[in-house]
């Protein structure tokens, strides 16, 4: 469970969250949507403890994060798995030292386990006996394949996606979404929380959708919901037109 408990971020004068109240259900596929400039960046980096509210309390996990010092927010982001808009896998490693990477951080493994874990996320993730490779031989959607394997190898509690599918063409596109709901699937323990502004992509992989606008939650529902919201702001949103109520900072 992630909860944001009348939530308020400024920076300097200018409010990005602004008194966000909003519970991420434990186990399922959370996906966050608003506009460009909504803060919905701002809110996961509140979740990993990057960022800190300027008022109001953030719980990861159970456990009040608010004001948390480094060695208890390193002890929450191990149970964090990130999943980042450019895979940002490093170019000179293997896709076994890849994906291996955050393990070698935290943990001391023996190899066997290691290659047994890695040879595990990288089947999760539809990539089976790759572990030789190097990013530069992969396509863009096998890439960002690899960056969830080593998002998910220290068996994370939570797993945040930045924006999973902006940038890649639609048949690529899908393929990841279908592999997010896959993922959740297969760990019914997992919270998923993924970042969008696409809200029709949004609503096929989601089981709960927060939309933010103006720094609050404009609806936090099921797809069902959202699909037949008369909300005229969700309605301008879904219709993609810059004719309506949203307004435009
Ligand atoms: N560290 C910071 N200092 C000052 N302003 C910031 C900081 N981080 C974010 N902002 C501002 O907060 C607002 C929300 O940013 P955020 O990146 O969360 O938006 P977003 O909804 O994720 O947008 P996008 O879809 O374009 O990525 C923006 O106006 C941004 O400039």
């Amino acid at each position: 469970m992630i909860r944001f408990e009348h939530v308020t971020k400024q920076f300097g004068s200018f409010k990005v969250l602004d008194d966000l109240d909003v519970e991420i259900p434990k186990g399922k596929i959370t996906v966050i949507i608003g506009k460009s400039g909504e803060g919905k960046s701002v809110t996961i980096k509140h979740i990993m403890g990057l960022l800190k509210p300027t008022k109001g309390r953030v719980f990861v996990d159970g456990e009040d994060i608010t004001d948390f010092e480094i060695e208890d927010l390193k002890r929450i982001r191990r149970k964090i798995g990130m999943l980042f808009q450019h895979a940002a896998l490093f170019d000179s490693l293997s896709v076994f030292e890849n994906v291996a990477f955050p393990v070698l951080e935290h943990e001391n493994v023996p190899f066997d386990e290691l290659k047994d874990r890695v040879g595990e996320v990288l089947d999760m993730v539809g990539l089976p006996g790759i572990e030789k490779k190097f990013p530069g031989e992969l396509s863009t959607g096998e890439k960002k394949r690899v960056g969830l394997a080593r998002a998910l190898i220290h068996k994370p509690k939570i797993i945040l996606y930045d924006e999973p599918t902006t940038g890649m063409d639609p048949l690529v596109s899908e393929m990841i979404d279908e592999l997010i709901v896959a993922v959740n699937q297969n760990n019914p323990e997992l919270t998923s929380v993924v970042i969008s502004h696409d809200l029709k992509a949004a609503l096929d992989i989601s089981e709960n959708v927060v939309m933010l606008y103006k720094g609050k939650v404009q609806l936090a529902a099921s797809p069902e919901e959202f699909r037949n919201t008369s909300d005229p702001v969700i309605r301008q949103f879904f219709s993609g037109k810059v004719d309506g109520p949203m307004e435009f900072m």
